[in-house]
């Protein structure tokens, strides 16, 4: 009988003592819980600074326009900011004639890099339709494939591309989208492009020519082109490979490239760099309210510059191109500019 007794008493005690284990586990879980939520709505990052930044680059331009480098943005902390803002970025991209061999390689990597956990619309224009590949495309975000008449200059395609982007913007955008980049299709993403690269207009500063002095810019020297930039102006020489912002600063600004290219076609004239040279004159007349550093445009994966801490999207350069009439593109206009300027 004693022993009974006691084997229960034991059992009671032992009981108890899981049941208070037990409860000490409710309650450690019940405090994480919180304490995530709390992490969550009360989002922790450093402390801004006014006084340390990047001091090997400039972050901000003499019209007071960001631009962004690694090290001057914290992406926790922008990302919550526009998260709130339930964005749809559209986001064009051309490929014609043998460009489309590049379509797999951009929409892979940009589904990994390009504003992840964001809405993103890619508008793919095509004369191939039928050859664009089957790439998975994230929750949220969508691929629309538009056909296209086929063209057999380069250079009226990279061209036409402004009239396109104008007519989409103009048809189909307004109420589909918030912001737009126009990417160049013979690139990939490698790393973070994000939120922070959102703005009201927005360029690249080409990534050849961002250490260069403006003389030697390969804008267009000709007075007979719209396009035409006279020595001693000019900012930053922008990429024709990207640019954005909200929808009715990259319409006003497409729309304007057309037409000074159709001014341009008018005169029998075709500027140095094509649209990249309107472009160009675009943003000296119209200051863009946020400039990417080229590591948002680099030269090839294989390139390195010591300001370039981190590439973000690049030039892809396939051997299988053969650049004809494009061979070192970035010093055919410099020798250009040389010879008509003596
Ligand atoms: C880094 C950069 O700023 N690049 C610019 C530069 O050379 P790129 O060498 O980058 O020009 P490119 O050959 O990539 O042509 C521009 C774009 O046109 C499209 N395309 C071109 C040819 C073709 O057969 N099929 C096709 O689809 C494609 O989307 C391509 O990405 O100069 C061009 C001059 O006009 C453009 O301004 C480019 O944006
Ligand atoms: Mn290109």
């Amino acid at each position: 009988m004693m022993i009974l007794q006691f084997i229960d008493g034991n059992k009671k005690n032992w009981e108890t003592h899981v049941l208070n284990v037990y409860r000490l586990f409710e309650q450690i879980k019940c405090l994480l819980f919180f304490l995530l939520i709390h992490l969550y709505y009360r989002m922790l990052y450093n402390q801004p600074s006014a006084l340390v930044g990047r001091t090997d680059v400039a972050s901000v331009t003499s019209w007071s326009a960001p631009i962004i480098w690694e090290g001057t943005f914290d992406s926790t902390l922008i990302d919550s900011i526009y998260k709130q803002q339930n964005l749809t970025i559209a986001t064009t991209v051309f490929a014609l004639g043998k460009y489309t061999r590049f379509v797999k390689d951009f929409l892979e990597s940009a589904e990994q890099h390009y504003f992840v956990g964001f809405r993103v619309h890619y508008y793919l224009f095509t004369d191939q339709p039928e050859s664009v590949p089957d790439v998975k495309i994230g929750e949220n975000r969508s691929l629309t494939v538009r056909k296209v008449q086929s063209l057999n200059r380069w250079q009226d395609i990279s061209m036409g591309r402004m009239e396109k982007l104008e007519k989409l913007i103009e048809n189909e955008l307004a109420s589909e989208a918030d912001y737009i980049f126009c990417l160049d299709i013979d690139t990939k993403f490698y790393g973070h492009w994000g939120v922070e690269s959102l703005g009201r207009l927005v360029g690249v500063i080409h990534p050849w020519l961002f250490d260069t002095p403006r003389n030697r810019f390969t804008y267009e020297r000709r007075p007979k082109s719209q396009a035409f930039i006279p020595a001693g102006e000019g900012d930053y020489y922008y990429a024709g490979a990207a640019f954005g912002g909200s929808l009715e600063d990259v319409h006003h600004l497409t729309k304007t490239c057309r037409e000074q290219l159709s001014i341009d076609a008018a005169n029998s004239i075709e500027a140095v760099w094509q649209e990249e040279s309107h472009l160009n004159k675009y943003f000296l007349l119209n200051k863009p309210s946020k400039l990417l550093s080229p590591e948002y445009m680099w030269r090839d994966i294989h390139e390195s510059a010591a300001q370039i801490k981190i590439i973000r999207f690049t030039n892809q350069m396939l051997p299988v191109f053969s650049y004809t009439d494009m061979v070192c593109p970035h010093r055919l206009p410099i020798r250009h500019y040389e010879s008509v300027n003596g």
